[in-house]
């Protein structure tokens, strides 16, 4: 039978009719579909807007109480307490009301917001423990700035809540100085900035992230840490050069990190002077105990390599860690049993810490001749410098800083009977004997000899903040 033949006879053929007819409003049926889920899609990318909010941000605890207190329609609360502690030490506690997890709307200024606060069962936020969590706000519309909005009246409400005297505050944004990570929110950025204001930020390693230790200090003048002529200035200078001048590694394909040393005796302010010099640059301090059990290659290579923007790296005691192969090899071999980082791993970290971001790495040994060779050359050590005990000009300088009302002769005179002693002195120990005789310079000056004896050795105790012993050597004073 020819084709067309064939074809006519189909179209008599009752049960060929039907399916064609089945075909044709499933095809139908696939296309409303498809257009309705184009349409859908369309309508939420052209006509909704939608902001998440991370836990990790800083807007997101304020935001939460921000709805919980306009969204009048949340009744669904969840409770979070938590202990504030002040830098004077007292502790306050406070109880937040936030909206639970679920979806939640109110309206705000004519606009109706959708809230889904949804939380994460299997991922954990490791810095704080909690499970991770998003919240995400839909509204109708195209316009941007009712979210900012929100956030903005957000940040000036925690703001007012937190200069009141209310021991329950409803409103409170939970900062956590992670700023210098990069983690900028909209509302946030202001408030932490504030707090942060002339403050140093400390930051110890824990597991593979770096968290801040304790509340960000009071930044230390620079001028307060007393080094002989010209050493202060010289090493300010030099990491300004280096901080100011990216593009010049970049063109010369040099890795953008600068390494210092300094080594000296034991209370002369090498601790001091890179705290300090933080606070000048504005920077933060990493700080890093090498000796640290469980310190492997690996998880060094990770923390130097994510540590926060704007941050000196300091590795401490280095010489605790790791000695000369050539001088002790006995004690390194010891060492090396203690710590899991390598001496080679350690070498290998400091040659990959390169980013665009300037890197800084500070190591402190009260024994150069302990360290290795390979580890203080130049591209891994850029600057070294001694931190030695204190000139006739550091002792002047102190009596000055501590008596400002004496005339420049008392202190003069002090240097020189410092001097006169013959003997070896720190400045912890300087600052440890005037901290003796606070408010009675004319003793400070008769009894100069004392500056060696035992019982101003309590007071360099303090001067050091209380430690006779540091961990990472043996005892001391
Ligand atoms: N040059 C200095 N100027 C002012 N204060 C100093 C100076 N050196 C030490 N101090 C004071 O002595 C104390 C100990 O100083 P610091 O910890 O900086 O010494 P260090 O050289 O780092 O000692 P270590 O080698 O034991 O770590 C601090 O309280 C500091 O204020």
């Amino acid at each position: 039978m020819p084709l067309s033949e064939f074809l006519l006879s189909l179209k008599d053929n009752p049960y060929f009719g039907a399916g064609f007819g089945l075909v044709g409003v499933g095809a139908g049926l696939a296309v409303l579909r498809a257009g309705s889920q184009y349409g859908i899609m369309a309508f939420r990318r052209f006509c909704m807007i939608t902001l998440e909010v991370p836990s990790k941000d800083k807007s997101y605890q304020w935001l939460l109480q921000w709805i919980a207190a306009h969204g009048s329609k949340t009744q669904h609360l969840s409770a979070e307490t938590s202990f504030q502690q002040l830098e004077n030490g007292s502790v306050r506690t406070r109880f937040d009301f936030v909206p639970s997890p679920g979806t939640h709307f109110f309206n705000y200024k004519g606009n109706l917001i959708k809230v889904e606060r949804s939380r994460e069962k299997q991922i954990v936020d490791f810095s704080t423990g909690s499970p991770w969590e998003t919240v995400t706000l839909t509204a109708l519309g195209r316009n941007r700035q009712l979210y900012s909005h929100i956030l903005d009246e957000g940040e000036r409400e925690t703001e007012n809540s937190s200069q009141a005297p209310l021991e329950i505050q409803i409103l409170i944004c939970r900062l956590d100085f992670e700023t210098q990570s990069g983690l900028y929110s909209i509302g946030s950025r202001k408030m932490a900035l504030q707090k942060m204001e002339g403050k140093t930020i400390m930051y110890t390693a824990m597991g593979s992230e770096w968290r801040q230790f304790g509340y960000p200090r009071k930044r230390r003048p620079i001028d307060s840490v007393i080094l002989d002529r010209g050493i202060a200035e010289s090493i300010l200078s030099d990491v300004r050069e280096f901080i100011s001048n990216p593009q010049w590694y970049m063109d010369r394909g040099i890795p953008y990190r600068r390494g210092y040393l300094l080594y000296g005796p034991p209370g002369c302010g090498k601790s001091s002077f890179i705290t300090a010099l933080a606070g000048e640059l504005e920077y933060s301090i990493c700080v890093l105990n090498l000796s640290e059990r469980g310190l492997t290659d690996d998880r060094l290579n990770h923390l130097l390599s994510v540590a926060p923007q704007q941050s000196l790296i300091l590795l401490e005691d280095v010489d605790a860690a790791f000695v000369s192969r050539e001088e002790i090899p006995q004690m390194k071999a010891a060492y090396e049993g203690l710590s899991r980082v390598t001496f080679s791993g350690l070498l290998n970290t400091l040659d990959g810490v390169a980013s665009t971001e300037a890197r800084i790495v500070f190591m402190t040994t009260n024994y150069l001749e302990r360290l290795d060779p390979a580890l203080i050359r130049p591209g891994r050590v850029d600057m070294k410098v001694r931190i030695d005990h204190a000139t006739e000009y550091q002792v002047q300088q102190m009596f000055q800083r501590f008596y400002p009302e004496q005339p420049l002769a008392s202190s003069q005179e002090f240097a020189e009977r410092v001097a006169g002693e013959g003997k070896r002195v720190s400045m912890a120990q300087v600052q440890g004997y005037l901290m003796f005789y606070k408010s009675e310079p004319h003793a400070a000056l008769q009894n100069c000899h004392d500056l060696w004896s035992l019982y101003c050795v309590r007071y360099y105790a303090c001067a050091y903040g209380g430690d006779f012993y540091k961990p990472g050597r043996g005892g001391r004073v």
